[in-house]
């Protein structure tokens, strides 16, 4: 990935960063690139997973999916971590499978997805690096029941991914199931490039070994100044214009394949950098569809937001038909593709003329080198960042509160937490 930061420098943007701050913070770039490259060496907890390129195996992860390569639908179970990078990959590209993620537990939506599916013809994923999350052991038992209920063996059908230890392992032991490790020291969010994204890409038959070449190619681009890697340019510029005010980023790709990309960020820069009474909230944005939606507020509400564009260069294109209509007329001399590079320039000259920041993210195509890329850059963007903050990016202990609590809330064990629902404020008005 390419990055032009050139829309967030305070000549042109309000909050901004001025080029002589960047070139200070870029003293603790250095220190921090210094601190993540000995992460990396020492294969320190969260750091790992910046060397997954070179670690995760692709014919590992096809010999497990093997049985089930020809499946007409994939069913993936998990959730957050366990759920977006695999969703993120496979919403990328074309495929003649189907691919439905089970990560809500909101049942009308289940018995719907359920209900829609082939039964016989579908391979389950199920991806749990705990083995122990309620909503995707749950949604595992209600999957199970319903392909009994069809007559159909759920254990010639089942790829499990998770820990070495937990209910889940115990149970793809018990049923000799095809299984996969989730790699140590790997959290959940950064573990896109490992089996945990990966086996719906295998089964999709994506191409993972380009995957993992461009998350490689973009390894190779880490380096101790943010003037000199795109990825921690990123990092450091949205962590800097931060501490300015720009409390919120928006992340719209210009690109459909590209809107659970978003749904993947979001994922990774609120639990990695949210803690401490620090951090910037992501908001999932899609261009041009939320032009018409939140960009009145991004040009002239409050100035607390920084837009990240994701452009592609590049792709298949649709021309517009021509038509007789005068004031159409413009539109037949062009393709949807110029019209959304259009949409695309529009927006972020809107922005910058009304001086609010905003940072593109440039891709040469939606490939899997491409995204490969994408994905690895962002995860050491945050890493970056979670450094400059100097907070713990590889912890969720905010997240963990309520899912404590959850369980407590069903006999799941005695968690203190479970016992402040009960002592909540009300002030109600009723209808
Ligand atoms: O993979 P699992 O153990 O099932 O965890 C799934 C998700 O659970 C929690 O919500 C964590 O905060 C996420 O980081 C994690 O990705």
């Amino acid at each position: 990935m390419d990055v032009d930061i050139g829309n967030a420098l305070a000549s042109v943007a309000s909050p901004g960063v001025s080029r002589a701050s960047l070139e200070r913070l870029d003293e603790r770039v250095a220190d921090a690139h210094e601190r993540i490259e000995r992460g990396m060496t020492n294969r320190e907890h969260g750091y790992e997973a910046l060397n997954l390129p070179e670690r995760t195996d692709p014919d590992e992860i096809r010999a497990a999916v093997d049985p089930v390569a020809d499946a007409e639908a994939l069913l993936t179970v998990g959730i957050g971590g366990s759920s977006l990078g695999a969703a993120t990959i496979a919403n990328a590209f074309e495929s003649d499978t189907e691919t439905v993620f089970l990560d809500n537990v909101d049942p009308a939506w289940v018995s719907r997805k359920l209900a829609s599916l082939p039964l016989e013809e579908t391979a389950i994923n199920v991806v749990s690096r705990s083995g122990t999350t309620a909503e995707t052991l749950a949604n595992f038992l209600v999957v199970r029941d319903a392909f009994e209920s069809a007559g159909v063996d759920w254990t010639e059908r089942t790829i499990v991914t998770t820990g070495d230890s937990g209910p889940l392992r115990d149970l793809a032991d018990r049923h000799d199931l095809p299984s996969l490790k989730v790699p140590d020291g790997v959290p959940g969010r950064f573990s896109a490039l490992s089996a945990v994204g990966m086996v719906a890409a295998a089964v999709c038959g994506h191409d993972l070994e380009a995957l993992l070449e461009g998350a490689a190619a973009e390894r190779e681009t880490l380096a101790g100044s943010l003037f000199e890697c795109p990825a921690y340019a990123y990092g450091a510029t949205t962590y800097a214009l931060d501490g300015r005010g720009a409390g919120t980023n928006a992340v719209m790709p210009y690109a459909e394949s590209l809107e659970t990309f978003a749904e993947w960020f979001a994922q990774l820069w609120a639990e990695s950098l949210g803690k401490d009474e620090l951090g910037q909230t992501p908001v999932r944005a899609l261009g041009a569809t939320d032009q018409h939606s939140q960009l009145q507020l991004y040009r002239a509400g409050p100035r607390d937001k920084l837009v990240t564009f994701l452009t592609v260069d590049g792709g298949p294109d649709r021309s517009i038909p021509e038509t007789d209509v005068d004031d159409l007329a413009y539109l037949g001399d062009s393709t949807l593709g110029e019209l959304l590079a259009a949409e695309f320039e529009a927006t972020e000259a809107s922005l910058a003329a009304a001086d609010r920041p905003n940072v593109r993210v440039e891709l040469e195509a939606v490939d899997e080198y491409e995204l490969g890329g994408l994905l690895y850059g962002m995860e050491a963007a945050c890493v970056l960042a979670g450094e400059l903050y100097r907070v713990n990016t590889f912890e969720q202990p905010a997240v963990e509160w309520a899912k404590k609590a959850t369980r407590g809330l069903l006999g799941g064990g005695e968690f203190e937490e479970a016992e402040a629902v009960a002592e909540k404020t009300e002030l109600r008005v009723e209808r």
